[in-house]
């Protein structure tokens, strides 16, 4: 079936269309989806295909970079995506956010090169590079601290070791990409978990097979999460 047949039929039908971030989050979702009775045979971390008919219900796969899936689904190429928490954070994307998937945990700091001094005790405006501008810019506003924000895409770590900036605002996990680079979680400015989103228009054009993924998927995120509890225990 060719791009355009598939997106003709799922207009017409009201099978789904769901955009996946390609990258650390697929192997994860791809999980849930699967639990959740979502599959596609030749979709997997390792594919190169970027659209894939669901196997199991009246569904279509979108594999997209992770920050344009809030803009597929907010313009309704994709009904429903699956995106972190730190990029509809940053976008400010208009979607309805109605699950926590639990999967892709991170966090959102703050980091500098070992023994440099807090923020607040700058009084001079201090140089933070980051992939979040926008992020960055709100949490440093509201502690009064004034910023230049140095916009980068990757790599952020590097930033203070060349003297771009004083500071970086990046995911941290493990916290081993910081420790490689000599740099220290000097404050976490929030948490992020992956998160269905779904179009504000979708929501009522295609509401019985959305609340059908949203409620198996809840199922299937009450068990993943009971299993690492447990695992945990
Ligand atoms: N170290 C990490 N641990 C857990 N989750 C992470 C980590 N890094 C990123 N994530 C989550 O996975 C999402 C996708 O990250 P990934 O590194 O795969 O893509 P990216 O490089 O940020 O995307 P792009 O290619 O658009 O720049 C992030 O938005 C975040 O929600
Ligand atoms: O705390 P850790 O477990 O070390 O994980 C944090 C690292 O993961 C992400 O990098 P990614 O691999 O996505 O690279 P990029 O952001 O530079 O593209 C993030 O930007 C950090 O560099």
């Amino acid at each position: 079936m060719t791009v355009g047949a598939t997106k003709s039929r799922n207009k017409k039908s009201q099978g789904l269309t769901i955009a996946l971030s390609k990258g650390k989050l697929l192997g994860p979702v791809l999980h849930l989806l699967k639990q959740a009775g979502y599959h596609s045979p030749g979709l997997s971390t390792e594919s190169r295909k970027l659209v894939f008919a669901c196997s199991s219900n009246d569904a279509t796969f979108l594999i997209v970079r992770p920050t344009d899936v809030p803009t597929y689904v907010e313009h309704g190429a994709a009904d429903v995506g699956v995106v972190g928490k730190d990029v509809l954070l940053e976008q400010g994307s208009d979607v309805y956010e109605p699950l926590d998937l639990k999967v892709g945990a991170c966090r959102i700091s703050v980091a500098a090169l070992q023994g440099l001094p807090s923020p607040d005790r700058w009084s001079s405006k201090i140089r933070v590079a980051t992939k979040y501008p926008n992020v960055t810019e709100r949490y440093f506003n509201q502690r009064g601290v004034p910023v230049e924000i140095v916009k980068l895409y990757g790599s952020i770590e590097l930033a203070p070791i060349v003297g771009l900036a004083d500071r970086i605002v990046d995911l941290v996990e493990t916290g081993s990409t910081l420790k490689a680079h000599d740099l220290a979680e000097v404050e976490v400015i929030t948490h992020s978990t992956a998160r269905l989103i779904v179009n504000r228009a979708s929501l009522k054009l295609k509401h019985e097979p959305l609340k059908v993924l949203i409620e198996r998927l809840r199922t299937a995120v009450a068990v993943e999460d009971g299993n690492r509890a447990a695992s945990r225990a």
